[in-house]
C-alpha cells in the first residue's frame, strides 16, 4: 500500500441504484473493500410488516454512526475491522461479523453517508446517485417484496409515512456535498467507466491529490 486507503462514499435515495453501481464496478475492478451503511443499522427486531413505521429506518438515529465512524477511521489508517451484518427480513443485526482487511480503495454505500459530518469528513470522494422518485419507488417495491420479506401494503405505508419525508429531510439535501452526481444509477455505463478507471488508478498508485 503506497498511501493511506482512499474512501469513496456513494449515496442517494433508496432504490436509486447505489448497490447496483457497486456491483457493476466490482465486475470491472474487484480490488476494493465494500462497506454497506445498512450493516450499521441498529436492531429493531420488534418490527414486522404490520407495524413497519414503529421504527424509523429513514432517520440518521437509526444507524450506529459511532461504530461506523470508528471502523472507517480504523480502515483509513490501515487497521482491519470486524464489520457487522444486517438482516433486512428480521430487522436486526446478525450474530456473525465479517473480518475486513483494508485496501487502497474503500467504498462506503448507503442512504445517509453524507448526512452526518463525522462520516462525511472521512470521505475522499463523494458521489450522489440521482434517480427520479417514481423510478426509485417502483424499484424499491419490487425489491422489498422479492428480497426483503415485505408485503405491498407495508412497503407503500412505510414509503408514504417515513421513507419519503426522510428522503427530503436527510438525503436529498446532501446532494450539495457531492463531488459527482450520477443520474439514473447502475446502467449509466459512461459514469461507471469513469469511476472504475479512477478507482483503478487509486488501487494501483494509491492517491487522490489531497491525501
Ligand atoms: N438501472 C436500473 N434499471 C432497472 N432496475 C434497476 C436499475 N438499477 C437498479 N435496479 C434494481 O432496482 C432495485 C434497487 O436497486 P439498488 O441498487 O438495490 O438500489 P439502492 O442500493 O440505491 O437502494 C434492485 O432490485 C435493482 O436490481
Ligand atoms: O430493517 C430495515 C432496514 C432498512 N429499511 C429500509 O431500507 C432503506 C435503505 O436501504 P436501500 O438499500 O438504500 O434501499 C431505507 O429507506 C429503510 O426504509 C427497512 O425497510 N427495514
Amino acid at each position: 500500500m503506497m498511501s493511506r486507503p482512499q474512501l469513496i462514499g456513494i449515496t442517494g435515495g433508496s432504490g436509486s441504484g447505489k448497490t447496483t453501481i457497486v456491483r457493476k464496478i466490482s465486475e470491472i475492478i474487484p480490488d476494493f473493500v465494500f462497506i454497506p451503511q445498512d450493516n450499521y443499522y441498529k436492531s429493531a427486531e420488534f418490527i414486522s410488516n404490520s407495524n413497519i413505521t414503529a421504527f424509523n429506518f429513514d432517520h440518521p438515529e437509526a444507524f450506529d454512526t459511532e461504530l461506523l465512524r470508528d471502523q472507517l477511521s480504523d480502515l483509513r489508517t490501515g487497521k482491519s475491522v470486524d464489520m457487522p451484518q444486517y438482516d433486512f427480513v428480521h430487522h436486526r443485526r446478525k450474530e456473525e461479523t465479517i473480518h475486513v482487511e483494508p485496501k487502497n480503495v474503500i467504498i462506503l454505500e448507503g442512504i445517509m453517508v453524507l448526512t452526518d459530518k463525522r462520516i462525511r469528513d472521512l470521505l475522499d470522494l463523494k458521489i450522489y446517485v440521482d434517480t427520479p422518485d417514481d423510478i426509485r419507488f417502483i424499484r424499491r417495491l419490487q425489491r422489498d417484496v422479492e428480497e426483503r420479506g415485505r408485503t405491498y401494503d407495508s412497503v407503500i405505508n412505510q414509503y408514504l409515512n417515513v421513507v419519503r419525508p426522510g428522503h427530503y429531510e436527510f438525503i436529498e439535501p446532501t446532494k450539495n456535498y457531492a463531488d459527482i452526481i450520477i443520474p439514473e444509477g447502475g446502467f449509466n455505463t459512461g459514469a461507471l467507466q469513469v469511476l472504475a478507471s479512477f478507482m483503478k488508478d487509486i488501487a494501483e498508485n494509491g492517491n487522490i491529490s489531497n491525501s
